[in-house]
């Protein structure tokens, strides 16, 4: 997009300027909500008598994120800020303003961070390089380093590989600092340390922002794997009229004609769920869907897996499916129907009575503690085989995906036939990354450091819509114009725990079987959304519980699987972003 924008014939450093402008504007109120708590606006803010009392402390790398944080420096200190900008990667020689002006030429031309550093220079903004204080015993930077606002303009989106020796210290140090002087943490477009492309963090080493102020367009690294935790609240300065750029792509995605990939986003980030329609009051069970949850089997004697099945069928129908029939051991069978007495039942190990059943169901939800072992591979076989043959929509999780990578290392036709299958009637497949490790033959480290990446194998292998779950669950419909792929942005860590997953495999069979509701809210990603959203909705409740009567939060920790359905049912009325 800012490669476009240039095209256009837009200046880069003026976008710099404008970027940095901005983002001064946005420190000077950060600031004041944190220290005068005020919410003044900020127009009127930015040349306060007292702004000589505020002290930034901007840390800058030698890339374009380090220009605009050299610019960032140049307003403030116009704004009467006492700045201090600590350079890591920089030679003594580089802050010689007429030395730079001399090497550079038509052949090297000085570069935007380069011409950033010289106007803050030339406006007399202090710096000290930050490999000065290790060869310093009395540790120079110490007074430096004492500020109220702390600004990571290290790394931007070039960020791309470990850090290690002075980057390395340079982000402790940061984070040291801004914990002891109880400091507000900014970061530049993305806090370094975070991998733009997959929010990837290594070593847990990345500046902890309290905000980051993000450019031109969110960064997929901030709303997958790590970046939530290192990116705090997020505000975006759009600098380019972006509108403008994707309805152009959609268009050309329409008229068939090959998009310009630059301008297409990665991912459509979610907040929000639709709310479900009304129900017709001429209707009857039958209207809503049959849903057929196949799993709960118990292995060797011992280990049983009869809750999996439960907490799916039970969000199934807390979603509004008609009917659900659960085929598990028949051991469970008491168990469900007591906390469900609403499901039929059936033996999982009764072939042809759930053959039968999966010509009579509309959809059929399989694998949630269905077994490892080779007796449930064959039930997985005859049950997959049975669905694609009388043309039912599936859902495939836990153990299922455990017999998908186990066939597809046989070379098993049903592989091939299941991707076949999906290209006209819906296959929808869960996998957390141990699962995607496992079905693509990885390890799971290769898998969580590049999950976008991740997602679009499993789909080239094994055709179908796919979630790949975890923070930042990604969505992955194949839609008729090509694939399309969603960051959810909703969800909390409270939910990792057992049985999430097998609730969501739930909210995706009970809203797949409503034929009455419009395909966008069966759809994958709706499904991920209310499940996410519920899993919110559930900490964030407060509940009348204490002696004199006061609300208690109810918070992450101990938030469980049965839990879930009530709030499921909260969303769906709602369906709003409530929390975010
Ligand atoms: N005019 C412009 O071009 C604009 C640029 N913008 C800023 O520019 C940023 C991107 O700038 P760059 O592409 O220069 O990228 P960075 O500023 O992120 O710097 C990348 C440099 O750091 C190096 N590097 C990456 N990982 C490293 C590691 N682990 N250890 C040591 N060195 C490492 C790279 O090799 C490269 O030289 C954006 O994030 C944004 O802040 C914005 O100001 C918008 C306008
Ligand atoms: N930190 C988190 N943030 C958001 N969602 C999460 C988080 N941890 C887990 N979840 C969600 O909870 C569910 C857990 O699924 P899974 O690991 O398959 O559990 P199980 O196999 O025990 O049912 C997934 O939908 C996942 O995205």
């Amino acid at each position: 997009m800012e490669q476009a924008w240039f095209t256009e014939g837009h200046d880069s450093f003026g976008l710099m300027k404008q970027a940095a402008w901005q983002m001064a504007q946005h420190i000077e109120q950060l600031y004041e909500q944190k220290y005068l708590n005020t919410q003044s606006s900020m127009s009127t803010s930015m040349y306060r008598s007292d702004t000589s009392q505020r002290k930034a402390s901007i840390w800058v790398g030698r890339g374009n994120n380090g220009g605009d944080g050299w610019l960032i420096a140049y307003y403030l200190r116009q704004a009467g800020w006492q700045v201090t900008v600590i350079t890591v990667g920089f030679e003594t020689q580089n802050f010689d303003i007429n030395h730079t002006a001399e090497v550079s030429n038509t052949a090297h031309p000085m570069t935007d961070a380069t011409k950033a550093l010289q106007v803050a220079l030339a406006a007399r903004c202090d710096y000290q390089r930050f490999e000065d204080s290790n060869s310093c015993p009395n540790d120079s930077l110490g007074i430096a380093l004492s500020a109220d606002v702390y600004i990571d303009a290290l790394f931007g989106i070039g960020f791309d590989r470990a850090p290690e020796g002075v980057y390395e210290q340079v982000i402790r140090r940061f984070n040291d600092a801004v914990q002891q002087n109880n400091a507000l943490a900014i970061a530049v477009d993305i806090p370094s340390g975070l991998v733009a492309d997959t929010g990837e963090v290594f070593d847990r080493l990345a500046i902890q922002a309290d905000i980051t102020l993000c450019l031109i367009a969110r960064k997929f690294g901030l709303h997958t794997k790590d970046g939530m935790d290192y990116s705090g609240g997020i505000i975006d300065i759009p600098l380019i009229p972006f509108q403008k750029v994707f309805d152009q792509a959609a268009s050309d995605k329409n008229d068939g004609q090959d998009v310009n990939q630059a301008n297409v986003p990665v991912a459509m980030l979610l907040k929000t769920a639709h709310r479900l329609t009304a129900r017709r009051q001429n209707s009857y069970k039958g209207s809503y869907g049959h849903v057929l949850v196949i799993g709960g089997n118990r292995v060797d004697q011992s280990q049983g897996m009869g809750g999996a099945a439960i907490l799916s069928a039970a969000s199934t129908m807390a979603t509004g499916a008609g009917k659900i029939t659960v085929a598990c051991h028949e051991r469970f069978h008491g168990a469900l129907l007591t906390s469900l007495p609403d499901a039929m039942t059936l033996n999982l190990h009764d072939t042809d009575g759930v053959e039968a059943l999966i010509k009579e169901a509309s959809v059929i939800a399989i694998g949630m503690g269905l077994g490892r072992d080779e007796k449930a591979k064959a039930l997985f076989i005859s049950y997959i085989n049975a669905a694609i043959a009388e043309k039912k929509p599936l859902v495939i999780d836990a153990d299922g995906l455990y017999h998908l990578a186990s066939l597809s290392r046989d070379n098993h036709e049903l592989i091939t036939q299941l991707r076949d299958y999906s290209v006209d009637y819906p296959v929808r497949l869960t996998p957390h990354s141990g699962e995607a490790a496992t079905l693509l033959d990885k390890n799971i480290s290769e898998v969580e450091s590049d999950r976008l990446a991740t997602i679009k194998q499993c789909a080239a292998t094994y055709g179908g819509d796919w979630v790949l779950k975890g923070a930042g669950s990604l969505v992955l419909e194949q839609q008729s114009k090509g694939a399309q792929i969603y960051v959810c942005g909703v969800g909390n860590a409270g939910m990792a725990t057992a049985g999430m997953g097998d609730v969501l495999s739930g909210v995706i069979a009970g809203l797949l079987a409503q034929q009455d509701l419009t395909s966008d809210m069966r759809s994958l990603h709706q499904a991920v959304m209310i499940h996410g959203l519920a899993g919110d909705t559930l900490v964030n409740q407060m509940r009348r519980a204490d002696s004199d009567n006061n609300a208690l939060l109810i918070g992450q920790r101990g938030l469980q699987a049965q839990d879930m359905p009530a709030a499921i049912r909260h969303v769906m009325q709602l369906g709003v972003d409530v929390y975010n």
